[in-house]
């Protein structure tokens, strides 16, 4: 029996360092970005990979580089790897959009997210997604998210009444209030409905089969990962695909969770599913079912049958729209309403837009139209994706060799001044997003600064990149945020509603200013230090007269 065990540790250690090793090797195919400038990484296995998500805020060590380094330079990964970091504009347009499907995701990635979102538009590459994308598009027009304002406003009145039942002292002196445990439930349930008329009930404190799954699905994920959970990513990063997939038969526990999530929603969407597709068939024109899971399934059936989704594509769709659609719409406004507590001017200044769009309304609620039509409201909001993007970085991988253009030129280690990066196929490219966001040659020298009137007084622009307003929080091109009309317009919605009632200020503890952005997979409010409690977003809230 001890020869026994002693055998099985010793296969093991071996199979450990046969693995390590491989890594390394695996590091040296790689291309070599030595050329470049770039930081030191303390650690030979995970590179700055393990800097990047273990620094107390969000893209301050990013930051930190492109200042030093200019718009791209060399980091590493895992096993030392080199990895290119960009924010330049020309570099990023070329990645997303001009060289077509030459970056795709990097094969860790897909692994992990096909666990929680199957074979829907965020896993899947090149023609497929290219398909995917056509069917899904119909669902995302801007006539169809129209119809959507009303749930928008419906969900926020919704909150706007449990707050008031909840907290009787908004008249005298406020209640302080932590509105990450409140935003999330609005989108939910908005996602909820919108995306397959599912009616999580989040605000209506219900439980239901789904939103017990998704509640339960990131239980035992750390938000700072342990290095064995970085050595089981660089793992599924360097081995040969067939590999790989093979292993996907043995998921962990975590990947399980997600499967069962990923089922659960399938399980949901399913009746919805097949009573779109027999109303489809039924009537050409039928007006049955307005969220974006009948939509699709009428666009999917328009559709050259080679070029149409099978069933569980469109099934998969849904586990992948209430992913990407739900904390980064709740994240974002809770920054909106910081942005707006911290700098009460600004709120003021907000509030008398609203002010004087009611007096133009009257009662009934403001159109797609009145909200587009508020300069302020829309500074606002755009000023705070600028600034907390959800997504700081986005992770790629060259397909080929390839040369990356910039728009502004860097200094190589020689000295040199170069515009273009010539990369070897499997190079791995973080996209700074982030960065991006805040480079002063794109927004000024007070990039750093929140100052919503940039985006009224801003001169002509000499960057046109990303899906909107000129940020990469949606991120650009073909896979550029398919839902951030969407997003904008349930933005606008929830400030309106809540500004209109409520005045937010800072509690007396001064508990906000311990506030930051937590890298936890996207920019999540948490409190310095104290992120085993939690996203936290305190507010002093009173009721406008
Ligand atoms: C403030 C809110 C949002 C932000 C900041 C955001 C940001 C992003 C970013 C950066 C990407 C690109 C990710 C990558 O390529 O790796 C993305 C993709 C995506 N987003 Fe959003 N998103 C938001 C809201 C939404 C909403 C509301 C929906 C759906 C209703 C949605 C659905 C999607 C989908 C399906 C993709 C994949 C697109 C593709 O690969 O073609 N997002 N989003």
């Amino acid at each position: 029996m001890i020869v026994l065990l002693a055998k099985v540790a010793f296969a093991l250690v071996f199979i450990a360092v046969a693995y390590v090793l491989y890594g390394f090797v695996h590091r040296y195919r790689q291309s070599s970005l030595k050329f470049l400038k770039g930081p030191t990484s303390k650690s030979l296995l995970f590179g700055a990979d393990y800097d990047i998500m273990h620094q107390k805020e969000i893209g301050l060590l990013e930051n930190k580089w492109f200042k030093e380094y200019g718009t791209a330079f060399r980091a590493t990964t895992y096993y030392s790897e080199d990895m290119l970091i960009v924010a330049d504009p020309q570099a990023l347009q070329y990645i997303c959009h001009t060289s077509g499907y030459r970056f795709p995701k990097p094969q860790d990635f897909y692994q992990v997210a096909g666990f929680l979102m199957g074979r829907g538009l965020v896993t899947v590459e090149g023609e497929v997604h290219n398909r995917q994308r056509r069917a899904l598009n119909p669902a995302f027009s801007l006539k169809q998210l129209r119809q959507f304002l009303e749930l928008f406003q419906r969900s926020t009145a919704k909150l706007v009444t449990n707050w008031h039942d909840e907290f009787s002292d908004f008249s005298n002196g406020g209640s302080v209030i932590n509105v990450t445990d409140w935003l999330p439930k609005i989108t939910l349930d908005v996602i909820g409905e919108s995306a397959f008329n599912y009616k999580f009930e989040a605000l209506d404190g219900h439980e239901n089969e789904l939103g017990n799954v998704f509640r339960d699905m990131f239980l035992d994920s750390r938000i700072y990962p342990r290095k064995r959970q970085l050595l089981y990513r660089a793992f599924r990063h360097t081995l040969p695909s067939s590999v790989a997939n093979f292993l996907l038969q043995f998921p962990t526990k975590e990947e399980k969770r997600f499967l069962g999530f990923l089922n659960a929603s399938k399980r949901t969407a399913k009746p919805i599913f097949e009573k779109a597709s027999i109303e489809s068939k039924a009537t050409e024109d039928s007006n049955e079912g307005k969220d974006i899971l009948s939509i699709l399934v009428r666009s999917n059936q328009e559709l050259d049958p080679k070029k149409s989704l099978d069933n569980d594509e469109v099934l998969s769709q849904m586990a992948t729209i209430i992913l990407a659609g739900h904390e980064t719409t709740a994240s974002t406004s809770a920054w909106i309403l910081y942005g707006l507590t911290k700098h009460p001017k600004d709120q003021a200044k907000l509030s008398q837009e609203i002010r004087e769009m009611r007096e133009r309304i009257g009662d009934r609620d403001p159109n797609p139209q009145d909200l587009d039509s508020m300069p302020f409201l829309n500074a606002v909001i755009k000023e705070a994706l600028r600034m907390y993007p959800i997504l700081q970085n986005i992770t790629r991988e060259a397909q080929s060799d390839d040369v990356i253009p910039l728009e502004f030129p860097v200094a190589n280690v020689s000295g040199d001044e170069i515009s273009q990066i010539p990369v070897r196929k499997g190079t791995r490219v973080t996209l700074s997003l982030g960065c991006y966001n805040r480079l002063p040659q794109v927004w000024g020298d007070d990039a750093d600064e929140w100052k919503p009137e940039r985006f009224i007084n801003m001169p002509k622009k000499n960057t046109n990149l990303g899906v909107y307003a000129n940020l990469m929080t949606f991120s650009a091109g073909i896979r550029g945020c398919i839902g951030w009309r969407f997003a904008v317009m349930e933005l606008q919605a929830i400030i309106f509603g809540l500004l209109e009632k409520f005045e937010f200020c800072p509690p007396a503890s001064g508990e906000l200013d311990e506030i930051q952005a937590v890298p936890v997979g996207g920019a999540v409010p948490m409190k310095k230090g104290k992120w085993e409690e939690g996203r936290q977003m305190p507010l002093l809230i009173r009721a406008r007269k």
